[in-house]
């Protein structure tokens, strides 16, 4: 785990994007497309003002949601909305957005069809993830039914959960399509996440789900 501070939230945002840029222009080098998986949630949206603006062949780059709640697109707490509206705008608009959202009353009536969807983005180019102070990564809750599974080296790419707590079950990518990720970004605010994320290097991953995607992780943080 690699842990760059910065000196406020401004710098982390601007610094982020870029570096979330270069990767993916990296990727593209050598690639015909690249691909990124982005958080909800309050943290990302100055990363995602600054991303989209980056000069790079867009129309190559396949951007997914790490995670979604299962409301419908327009719903303010959708993560495809925050992303639509904060990345997908400027030079990204040209991105092509994979969406976890499905058409059934349960996230688990779509899983099939969302990941054939989704097959063509991995393994991950680049992983952008945030992190709740329960050291819950998307969607993968501690105490959760069926997250051993989604942590498993064999699960799935997507899996449905109903963590205790949230207002709608969620969709998420699993722990392997998480951790296999070529290039994996953390980025975190705030004391009281960071005294989280240090407690979570004596816990499991069930008890702390981070735990699960830190090899090779790059930790970005401010206060
Ligand atoms: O759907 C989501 O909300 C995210 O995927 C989730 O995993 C988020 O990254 C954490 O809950 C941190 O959220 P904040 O950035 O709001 O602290």
């Amino acid at each position: 785990m690699n842990l760059i501070e910065y000196p406020d939230r401004d710098m982390l945002a601007i610094n982020l994007a870029n570096l979330l840029a270069g990767e993916l222009k990296a990727t593209l080098l050598s690639h015909d497309t690249a691909s990124i998986a982005v958080p909800g949630g309050t943290t990302p949206g100055p990363i995602f003002d600054a991303l989209c603006a980056a000069p790079l062949e867009w129309d190559k780059v396949m951007v997914l949601p790490t995670d979604e709640r299962w409301v419908t697109p327009d719903d303010p707490r959708s993560n495809a909305r925050l992303i639509r509206e904060h990345l997908l705008v400027g030079r990204a608009a040209e991105a092509k957005f994979l969406s976890l959202h499905g058409t059934g009353a349960h996230p688990e009536d779509d899983l099939d069809a969302i990941a054939a969807q989704i097959e063509p983005a991995l393994p991950l180019s680049v992983l952008l993830l945030g992190m709740g102070e329960d050291c819950h990564v998307a969607s993968l809750f501690p105490g959760t039914p069926g997250l051993a599974a989604a942590l498993a080296d064999d699960a799935p790419a997507l899996a449905a959960m109903a963590p205790a707590g949230q207002p709608e079950a969620r969709i998420t990518l699993t722990a392997p399509v998480l951790d296999g990720a070529l290039k994996k970004h953390l980025v975190i605010l705030g004391w009281e996440k960071r005294d989280a994320l240090e407690r979570a290097q004596s816990l499991s991953p069930e008890e702390a789900p981070v735990q699960a995607v830190l090899s090779e992780m790059n930790v970005h943080w401010a206060v």
